[in-house]
């Protein structure tokens, strides 16, 4: 039986919400997947850090207290953060890094990426910071160090966007996409329509672990455009900065003008989308967009994402499932592992 040793790196809703998956169903997938987890070590800004090469009570870790410092119950713990000892000494094969995301710089994230990697350990991130503004120097480090950089739950949490694109898209001519590529503002925009105020939605976003840690950037756009940059760089070939892509948010959508537009049929949704031109280059755009019921994307309500691929073979390909969530988002490291899992195999 394949055993692999697992560090938390940030400590908050995702990876807590993957302590309790493990907690609950490591002897499942042992069965099913061949493989079980072990987690050797967690660290976090606010809870402080532990390293036990024994293995940690994944049932105690989920219920910890979300106190500062409560790291430092465990035997070996520490009030104190030590994320780089937990990412080097810990023993842990795979370090499943889930901090907050840096926009602007993708840090320290992306330091915390590159010492696991150079350190000879996978990494697992729904960060989208260190994939949008790093990923090819990461990817690179990854291959000479003989591990693996995963990233699925970047974009659209647990709903296999990145992984089922690449590898069932591969040949059908993606020419372009667009897509609702946020939980916390399709959410806002839902309960608005249902005649909830926006601060109050947003607050609604937060306490369900939908919002990022400033919610400004769910509903100014940042969020998105980080993700249509994964998205364009990844299966379009593209080679986007972050400043490339225009973006505008929900945030000047009051209640009158959303309420107005599903009394006449329609739907205010955040789009982000990417296209190739006929030169080759690749567009990309994030704004709220006014769509007619009928549209493809006007059905998608709450947390629920979409995107829609456009092909040259097959037209549009549209997948849709949860954009955000605590659960979900832990599932998507789950699927990072089980890609690791079956490259390991095939090697
Ligand atoms: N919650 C969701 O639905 C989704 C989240 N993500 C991304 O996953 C990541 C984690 O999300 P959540 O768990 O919801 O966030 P969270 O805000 O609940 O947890 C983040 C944790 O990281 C810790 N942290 C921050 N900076 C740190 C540092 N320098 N060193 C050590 N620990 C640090 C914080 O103390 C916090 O406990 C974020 O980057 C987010 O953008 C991606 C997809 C969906
Ligand atoms: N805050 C994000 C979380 C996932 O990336 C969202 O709401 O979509």
């Amino acid at each position: 039986m394949t055993e692999y040793k697992i560090a938390l790196v940030g400590f908050g809703g995702v990876n807590r919400a993957l302590a309790q998956l493990i907690a609950e169903r490591n002897a499942r997938w042992q069965q099913e997947l061949g493989f079980a987890l072990k987690i050797v070590g967690v660290t976090d800004l606010f809870l402080g850090s532990v390293i036990d090469r024994d293995g940690l009570d994944a049932a105690k870790l989920a219920a910890l207290p979300a106190e500062k410092g409560a790291l430092a119950q465990f035997p070996q713990g520490s009030a104190e953060a030590f994320n780089e000892a937990v990412i080097k000494q810990s023993g842990a094969d795979i370090i499943a890094e889930a901090t907050f995301t840096n926009p602007k710089d993708g840090e320290p994230a992306a330091t915390f990426c590159r010492w696991a990697l150079e350190a000879g350990k996978h990494v697992v991130t729904t960060n989208k910071g260190p994939v949008a503004l790093h990923a090819q120097a990461l990817k690179a480090l990854a291959k000479a160090n003989g591990v693996s950089f995963e990233y699925e739950g970047a974009v659209m949490s647990g709903t296999p966007v990145l992984r089922m694109a690449r590898q069932t898209l591969a040949g059908a001519g993606l020419v372009g996409f667009e897509g609702i590529l946020n939980g916390t503002s399709n959410y806002v925009l839902t309960r608005m329509e249902e005649g909830l105020g926006f601060a109050d939605a947003v607050a609604q976003a937060q306490a369900l672990g939908y919002a990022e840690a400033d919610p400004t950037a769910d509903v100014e756009g940042h969020d998105v455009r980080l993700k249509v940059v994964i998205l364009a760089n990844e299966l379009l070939g593209a080679c986007l900065q972050v400043n490339d892509v225009a973006c505008s948010g929900i945030s000047r959508l009051d209640s009158a003008a959303i309420q107005q537009a599903q009394a006449a049929g329609q739907r205010w949704k955040l789009i982000g989308s990417a296209s190739r031109e006929a030169d080759g280059s690749v567009r990309a755009s994030v704004e709220a967009r006014l769509l007619p019921g009928n549209h493809p994307l006007a059905g998608i309500s709450g947390a629920t994402n979409a995107v829609a691929f456009d092909t040259e073979l097959l037209g549009a390909v549209t997948v849709s499932g949860p954009g955000a969530g605590r659960v979900e988002t832990a599932f998507a490291l789950l699927s990072d592992i089980v890609a690791i899992h079956t490259a390991g195999r095939s090697a």
